[in-house]
Formats: structure tokens, C-alpha cells, sequence
């Protein structure tokens, strides 16, 4: 049997509305994203399990996971061996967490792998980013690459091969807390506006720009200084009771920038010492997070989607 794992990712990077995307690890070693087992049976069938299952369609046709499958064995590999794939829905739907490009990542990584198709990293992207496509709203990549590559991502059709990886300061840790409810993506899309000024654009274009050089020559203090959300948090903040408060007080817990990942309702912080990571989690667990929902201490995720063995997930 394969098990493959994709990590959660923060959509947008706050800078990078569409454009920017960075997955996660937990300090504490929780894995926190979607896992893929896939192995021979007599005839293709598709399982769901895991915490988040039950949140998803039963009809599995309505799945991702299954819709990918699908697509590769018609597509892409027609002659694979029939086999039994199984979801774990580890991720909570409609979190900002990337939980829909998590388990499409981790499908087809683990239908190339056990297929051994060897597709090319652009192609394996493209197919990527159409499935992620269908439920979001929007073709979008910002989770799909960092969840399948890792790291930071620039990421966007024009750019070379999809995606060019950006450096980050080794001292920063991200408290991402996932309040609890749900906020659909292509809900939380329809409230941002259809067109930009000039003078908005631009200043998105200078803001990204300028943000991408600063960390690419390791100035992060002046790249963190620039991490601002004019483009989607403006319109989305009424969205997320209780974002507004926390965006307020985290500061005085030693947050250097507090914003929405992906479309939210997670909120992430980004922190320059553990002990203010710490008191910025303990504050959101006070205030933010209900009983449904939940807050990692984060690195950022530099393996991406890989290949993880049977004891490696509880
Ligand atoms: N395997 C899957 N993982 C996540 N969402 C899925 C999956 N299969 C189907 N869906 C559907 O896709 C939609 C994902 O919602 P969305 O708000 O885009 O989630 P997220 O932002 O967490 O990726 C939901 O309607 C959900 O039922
Ligand atoms: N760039 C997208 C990111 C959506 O991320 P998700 O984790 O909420 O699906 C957006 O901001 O709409």
C-alpha cells in the first residue's frame, strides 16, 4: 500500500492574493492535512474515513478525491491496475486550510505514484489546480503548490513552471487557529469586487513585488513590515466574527502581522519568538476558537506532499 501525505496551506500569504501560498507543519509533529492510501483491488472502489468525513457528500461521485480518481484512470493511465483508494479527511472543509487542494494533491500524487506515470511537475500542477478549480470559485494555485511542493510559493499560470519557491526568515513561527464553522471559498469569493482601480492594482503589483525581493534578498523585517491585505481581508473580515477583535489584540501578544489564510475563516499570526507564539495561542483559544475548532504552533512545511509510512498517522 501507498500512503501519501499533503500538508494544510495558507492561501494568499496575506500579500499575495491568488499569487502566494506557504504550507504547514506543526512544531508539535501533528500532521496536519489530508493522507491518501491507495493499493490493488479486484476493481476500483473509493473510501472516506477520518474526523472530517462525515462533513463531506456520501455520495462519492460528489468527492474530489473520487472525481480525480475517475479523471486518471480515464485520462491519463487507462491501463493501472484497478485499485482501492481511501481518503482520510483530516482537514476541516471550508477552513482556509486548503482541505479541498489538499485531497486532490494528495490523490493524484498518490495515483502518479502508484501508476508510475511520472507525469511532469507542470502537468501534475495543471490537473491539479482544475480540480481545486471546480469547488473553490475560481482556478486558483495558491494552495496547490505549496501543498504539493512546499515552502513558499509564487505561484500562478503565467509564472515559469507554475511556481518559484521564496525563502523565509528561519525565526518566524505561524499560529494559524481555525475558529470552528465553515466559510465556503466561493462564498467568501463573492464578496470581494469584480474590478480594481488602477491605483489598487498597482499598488498590489508594487506591494507583491517589492515583498518577493525583499525576502528573496533575506531583508524580512522590511518584507514583514510591507504584509498588508488590501485586496481580499477588507471584504471578508465581516465574514469571520471575531477576526477584527483578534487582528486588535494580537499585537499586544506579540504578533508581528495577523491576517486571514485563504479565504478563512482560520486566522494566522506570524511571530518572531516561540514564547510569543505561545501567549498569541493562548489568547486565540481564549477568544476565537470554539469548541469545534483548533490552533497549531506552525513552521512552514518545506517537504510538501510525500510518501509517509503506516505508523506515521494516528
Ligand atoms: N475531498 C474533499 N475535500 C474537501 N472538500 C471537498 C472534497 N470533496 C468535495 N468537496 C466539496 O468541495 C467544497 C470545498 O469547499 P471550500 O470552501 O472550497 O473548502 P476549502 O476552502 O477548505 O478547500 C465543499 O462543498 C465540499 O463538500
Ligand atoms: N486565494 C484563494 C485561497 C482560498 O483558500 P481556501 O483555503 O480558503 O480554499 C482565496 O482567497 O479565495
Amino acid at each position: 500500500m501507498i500512503s501519501i501525505y499533503a500538508p494544510a496551506s495558507i492561501g494568499n500569504f496575506c500579500v499575495g492574493f491568488d499569487s502566494l501560498g506557504a504550507a504547514l507543519a506543526p512544531i508539535d509533529g501533528t500532521l496536519l492535512g489530508d493522507v491518501v492510501h491507495i493499493e490493488q483491488a479486484k476493481q476500483d472502489a473509493f473510501k472516506c474515513v477520518g474526523p472530517y468525513a462525515s462533513k463531506l457528500p456520501s455520495d462519492a461521485s460528489e468527492n474530489l478525491s473520487f472525481q480525480c480518481l475517475m479523471h486518471f484512470r480515464e485520462h491519463v493511465a487507462p491501463s493501472m491496475s484497478p485499485v482501492l483508494l481511501t481518503l482520510d479527511k483530516r482537514l476541516p472543509i471550508g477552513s482556509g486550510l486548503g482541505s479541498s487542494a489538499c485531497s486532490v494533491v494528495a490523490t493524484f500524487a498518490a495515483l502518479d505514484k502508484f501508476a508510475a506515470t511520472q507525469l511532469p511537475q507542470s502537468a501534475m500542477i495543471e490537473l491539479m489546480a482544475d480540480f481545486e478549480g471546480k469547488v473553490s470559485g475560481a482556478r486558483h494555485y495558491d494552495n496547490i503548490t505549496p501543498c504539493y511542493l512546499g515552502g513558499l510559493q509564487l505561484t500562478a499560470e503565467l509564472v515559469p513552471d507554475k511556481a518559484l519557491s521564496l525563502p523565509v526568515d528561519e525565526h518566524w513561527y505561524y499560529v494559524a487557529a481555525y475558529p470552528g464553522f465553515a466559510l465556503n471559498t466561493a462564498k467568501a469569493r463573492g464578496v470581494l469586487p469584480q474590478s480594481l482601480t488602477t491605483h489598487k492594482a498597482v499598488e498590489f503589483a508594487q506591494r507583491l513585488s517589492s515583498f518577493c525581493v525583499l525576502l528573496q534578498s533575506g531583508r524580512f523585517e522590511q518584507a514583514l513590515e510591507l504584509m498588508q491585505d488590501d485586496m481580499a481581508e477588507p471584504y471578508r473580515q465581516s465574514l469571520i466574527p471575531g477576526f477584527s477583535d483578534a487582528k486588535v489584540a494580537l499585537p499586544s501578544q506579540g504578533a508581528k502581522l495577523v491576517s486571514i489564510s485563504g479565504a478563512g475563516p482560520t486566522l494566522f499570526a506570524i511571530c518572531q519568538s516561540l514564547e510569543d507564539a505561545k501567549q498569541c495561542q493562548q489568547w486565540l483559544e481564549n477568544n476565537y476558537i470554539n469548541e469545534h475548532g483548533f490552533s497549531h504552533i506552525c513552521k512552514l512545511d518545506n517537504l510538501g506532499t510525500r510518501a509517509i509510512s503506516q505508523g506515521e498517522h494516528s
